[in-house]
């Protein structure tokens, strides 16, 4: 298993660039099983996510190619995926189980064939993560949906109809499931309550170039008219915001100045604001977003993780990494998953002082991080022991690094680029 050594204590300064977003380029890849014509995305980011989808795809029958490789510049990686016909409803747990993403088949499948048979994806460190939401909204749809052998069946031998949902809680997933199903079913489909977050808009836009008719992408209201069929498109994947946040951490946390080049500032308002408050500069340049803190000390923050336009779960972890050095306290609310406090005890391993009070973790800040053996445990509690480990005085070994492949492309390249003292340490077996 690979490992990441740190040596902490230089400042960054240069320019990232930000990949194609994880987060929806998964939704994206599964639109492919709405139409029988190709969808091309640019700008794949190069993960052990998309591997993992891409065979579940292969199996469902989706042709694929890709041209280009993920240094081959901003748009460098395209993939052709062609559902011309599907050879299979099932998504088997071998696959499911890899990724909690490759249930957004369900809505897809079901819409198109009728008829989807999924592995129920289980939990995951981070928490439970159930799917009821994904289940009612397909059956506010007319699906009949029936549990056994681990497995969640689906069936619309007629094809689904447009009805209203209302989520009680924001769900992403959910919101892609029946964004997607909505668009094959008859009729209107209204859903109340969906998520606004860039990647759930993102896949909207695909999805109306293939000839969806949407209206409301990014309001919490959204109103889909069913269409018989969907056709070929050509869509460029968003930009990762949750990998431009990380950077914009590493910058702060070295008291560096870096590029972030295609990030979108508006799609992380809170977080930026956050690290204003936190002594961080943030400004929007025309090719990206500049992030710098050179002189200014840092400042501990509140943070409390919510659906977005507010704070994003998926970096509460890195900013909590930057909170352990800053001055003062700064409390931090997670509200979004049970079990995502995870990084505590081994930023404690390097120094730092949290306590845990239930969903909320009391960061007092230190003076300095030191270097330490620490374990990751899953994707975004690993890059904020690298976070740390920048900061830290002398040598941090990051185990299990499998986590950050699931959603860091050449991580190491990007920071060493700026001058980080960072590598991968490969081990065979
Ligand atoms: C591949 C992908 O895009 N993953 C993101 C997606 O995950 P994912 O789509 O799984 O997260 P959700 O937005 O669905 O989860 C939000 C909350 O809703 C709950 N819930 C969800 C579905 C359901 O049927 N019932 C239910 O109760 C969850 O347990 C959680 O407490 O959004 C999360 C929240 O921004 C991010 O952290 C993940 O990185
Ligand atoms: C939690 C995450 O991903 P997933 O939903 O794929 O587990 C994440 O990207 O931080």
């Amino acid at each position: 298993m690979d490992k990441i050594r740190v040596r902490g204590g230089n400042v960054l300064k240069g320019t990232i660039d930000i990949s194609g977003a994880k987060n929806a380029a998964l939704p994206l890849m599964t639109a492919a099983l709405l139409s029988d014509e190709t969808l091309t995305l640019s700008n794949v980011p190069h993960l052990a996510d998309i591997s993992t989808l891409l065979s579940l795809l292969a199996q469902h029958g989706v042709e694929v190619s890709m041209d280009g490789n993920a240094s081959g510049g901003h748009t460098g990686r395209v993939m052709k995926l062609t559902a011309k016909t599907i050879t299979s409803t099932t998504a088997p747990y071998d696959i499911v189980r890899k990724m909690r993403a490759s249930f957004l088949v369900m809505g897809p499948l079901v819409a198109r064939c009728g008829l989807a048979r999924v592995s129920q994806p289980g939990g995951c460190a981070i928490g439970g993560r159930p799917i009821d939401l994904h289940l009612k909204g397909l059956q506010a749809l007319g699906a009949e949906i029936e549990l056994s052998e681990g497995y969640v069946e689906a069936r619309a031998p007629k094809g689904l109809v447009g009805g209203r949902f209302v989520f009680p809680v924001v769900s992403v997933g959910a919101s892609e499931n029946l964004l997607m199903a909505a668009c094959l079913a008859k009729g209107e489909t209204e859903l109340v309550n969906v998520a606004r977050e860039p990647e759930v808009v993102d896949l909207g836009h695909c999805l109306i170039a293939m000839g969806a008719k949407i209206e409301g992408l990014g309001t919490d209201t959204v109103r889909i008219q069913g269409v018989d069929r969907l056709h070929a498109a050509q869509h460029q994947i968003v930009a990762d915001r949750i990998e431009a946040g990380t950077y914009a951490i590493a910058a702060a946390i070295t008291g560096g100045d870096i590029l972030l080049r295609h990030a979108h500032i508006d799609h992380l308002p809170v977080f930026v604001d956050k690290l204003r408050e936190a002594g961080v500069t943030i400004t929007a340049e025309a090719e990206g977003v500049r992030v710098a803190r050179t002189a200014a000390p840092l400042i501990g923050v509140d943070v409390m993780t919510e659906p977005f336009p507010g704070f994003a779960t998926d970096l509460q972890a890195q900013t909590m990494a930057l909170m352990t050095v800053a001055n003062g306290a700064a409390m931090m609310t997670e509200t979004i998953f049970e079990n995502r406090f995870m990084h505590v005890p081994e930023l404690a391993r390097m120094g730092a002082n949290v306590t845990i009070h239930g969903s909320s973790a009391l960061v007092r800040g230190v003076k300095r991080l030191t270097g330490a053996q620490v374990m990751a445990t899953d994707l975004r509690a690993s890059v904020s022991l690298v976070l740390a480990g920048l900061a830290a005085e002398g040598e941090t070994i990051v185990h299990r690094v499998y986590h950050l492949d699931r959603g860091y492309e050449r991580l190491e390249e990007k920071l060493a680029a700026c001058g980080a003292d960072v590598e991968r340490v490969r081990e065979a077996g």
